[in-house]
């Protein structure tokens, strides 16, 4: 496989991509019609804050799986386009929390305290020891917006250095605030008490513009730090803010545009000190996020869960072993199930019994969805399967029982419309080994694979013969063959493996037969 690196990432990860056996390109400078040459034949794509992941560019990588985000922030990076072309996006959400949050730290002590300005002005000859009065920290109170993983860490580190610390998180629970020692209050409560405030939300619809000219104001004579996402903050009205007094002062490192343009107002203010996006550029952390994105890369092309994957079912390390043959299982149900449905699918039912009653089955259904709509949709797979049923207003339905008759576990996929609807029902035998046990409501013990030959007939002596020998006249051996009747002379279904394709001409002449009422060919080879 080939994995394309368009940002600069520690060579442990590197080295953990090569040394399974895939081909790594990195090109840090690849834009517009070269990147897009790049990505044509990449099967992953491993990007930190530097590379816009665009639906356009989704669109001329056919061969890509998945996009590694080697950082946390993903708003460079189209998700919805990716989940539509069923690529996979996994970020690294845990391996530079601590390091964003110490340069946190540092920018707020840097700019309570004007240490590059006076270090710029030292190194210039200049002795400027009575221009520069700082601010503490202690016994301030610090605001912080987005109280998630770098927001707690920061609350940490600074609350026990004698902060107050207040939050504005919507979306974070009264007693997480109360273990860490702050108060959680709404935005203007946030604004209105805080000496400095600090962001740490990702960049959303939501976030974008939160903290305008009107919110700066509001936190007159304080600081503002951001080492979360450009956009975030209204950066003119920062500049302005700062730069008449309104504010202390500032203390930047990620900006709407990256690189920050030469002619950004921000550039012009003293009292604000900027960083090039560097929270998350230390040695350690660099390398966690690397190899823990090198992992979720090899993770997709071995078809296990991706952990952080951010639009496709994940599950846990431990249960993928005993979940595993059962994603194959469910996708070769939902394939007969649709071929031999005759009409429009509205639903799709996935029903669990037994023993995988007990475990996390969203990726199973994912992949027997992926079984119903290949036929329909060429790129289907976990990642896009539930927006494709949407988007055909295809319901989805999961149902679980502890009961499996004698079987330790079944799942039964059942394809619906207004009118009618097939179930496919499938166990495992010996723990992997896949077997069809019901289709319709007919008991039946058919070994899935290949090609096969469904035919509805009469139960009388005759019909079996007469199957075998259509079959014999245009050269289609049988390899397999399970018959199922509901009672003696009454209706049966017989399964067979065939090895070759079956012509539409050999089935008409065994449905010209008026024993035989109905039959099917369901191909499960890529044909
Ligand atoms: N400067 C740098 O190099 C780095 C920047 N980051 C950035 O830091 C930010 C935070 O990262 P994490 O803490 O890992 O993310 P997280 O997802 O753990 O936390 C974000 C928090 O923001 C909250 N939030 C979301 N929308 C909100 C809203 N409208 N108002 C208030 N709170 C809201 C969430 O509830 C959550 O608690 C992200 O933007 C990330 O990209 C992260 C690492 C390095
Ligand atoms: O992880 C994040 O969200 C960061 O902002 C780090 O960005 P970077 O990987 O340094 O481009």
């Amino acid at each position: 496989m080939k994995i394309l690196v368009t940002d600069p990432i520690a060579d442990a990860g590197l080295e953990r991509l090569r040394a399974a056996g895939h081909e790594v390109a990195t090109d840090y400078e690849a834009e517009g019609a070269a990147l897009r040459e790049a990505i044509a034949d990449a099967h992953g794509l491993i990007v930190r804050s530097g590379t816009e992941v665009t639906a356009d560019l989704l669109a001329v990588a056919p061969e890509l799986q998945i996009v590694g985000r080697a950082g946390i922030g993903v708003d460079n990076i189209d998700i919805e386009a990716a989940t539509e072309h069923g690529v996979i996006v996994a970020n690294a959400p845990e391996g530079n929390v601590r390091a964003a949050a110490e340069h946190t730290v540092a920018m707020a002590f840097a700019t309570a305290r004007s240490i590059p300005q006076a270090h710029a002005r030292l190194t210039t000859g200049e002795w400027a020891k009575g221009e520069f009065l700082g601010a503490e920290l202690r016994d301030k109170t610090l605001g912080v917006v987005g109280l998630g993983r770098v927001g707690q860490e920061v609350a940490k580190r600074l609350g026990s250095l004698g902060m107050e610390l207040v939050a504005y998180d919507p979306y974070i629970g009264e007693e997480r605030a109360d273990q860490l020692g702050a108060e959680l209050a709404d935005l203007d409560e946030t604004l209105d008490r805080a000496d400095f405030l600090t962001i740490h939300t990702p960049l959303t619809p939501e976030t974008e513009g939160l903290i305008g000219a009107d919110e700066l104001a509001q936190l007159e004579g304080g600081y503002v730090v951001n080492c979360a996402r450009g956009g975030i903050l209204d950066e003119a009205a920062l500049a302005e803010a700062v730069d008449e007094g309104v504010l202390a002062g500032a203390a930047l490192d990620v900006f709407a545009e990256e690189p920050l343009p030469d002619d950004s107002p921000l550039l012009d203010v003293e009292d604000v000190i900027v960083t090039p996006h560097l929270g998350a550029s230390t040695a350690a952390a660099q390398e966690n996020v690397a190899t823990s994105t090198a992992d979720q890369v090899l993770a997709a092309f071995d078809g296990e869960p991706v952990m952080n994957a951010l639009n496709a079912p994940s599950m846990d390390a431990a249960a993928f072993p005993r979940v595993k043959p059962y994603i194959e299982l469910a996708e070769t149900a939902g394939r007969i199930a649709y071929q031999l449905f005759d009409g429009h699918v509205n639903a799709v039912e996935v029903e669990y019994a037994g023993d995988i009653a007990d475990e996390e089955v969203d990726l199973v259904t994912a992949s027997a969805l992926k079984g119903v709509f290949r036929p329909i949709e060429s790129q289907v797979n976990a990642v896009n399967a539930a927006g494709i049923a949407e988007d055909r207003g295809i319901e989805v339905r999961e149902t679980k029982r502890s009961g499996a008759e004698d079987f330790t576990s079944l799942v039964t996929v059942t394809v619906h419309n207004d009118d009618e609807s097939l179930s496919v029902c499938g166990t495992l035998f010996a723990g992997d080994d896949p077997r069809i046990v019901r289709i319709d409501g007919f008991r039946v013990d058919a070994i899935p694979g290949g090609r096969m030959i469904v035919s509805r007939n009469t139960d009388e002596p005759g019909v079996i013969g007469l199957i075998g020998s259509v079959m014999g006249e245009y050269d289609i051996n049988i390899a397999g063959m399970y018959n199922a009747r509901q009672t003696i002379g009454g209706e049966a279904m017989t399964v067979y493996n065939v090895d070759q394709q079956v012509p539409e001409e050999a089935r008409e002449k065994l449905e010209s037969d008026e024993r035989v009422i109905e039959t099917r060919y369901i191909s499960l080879a890529d044909e």
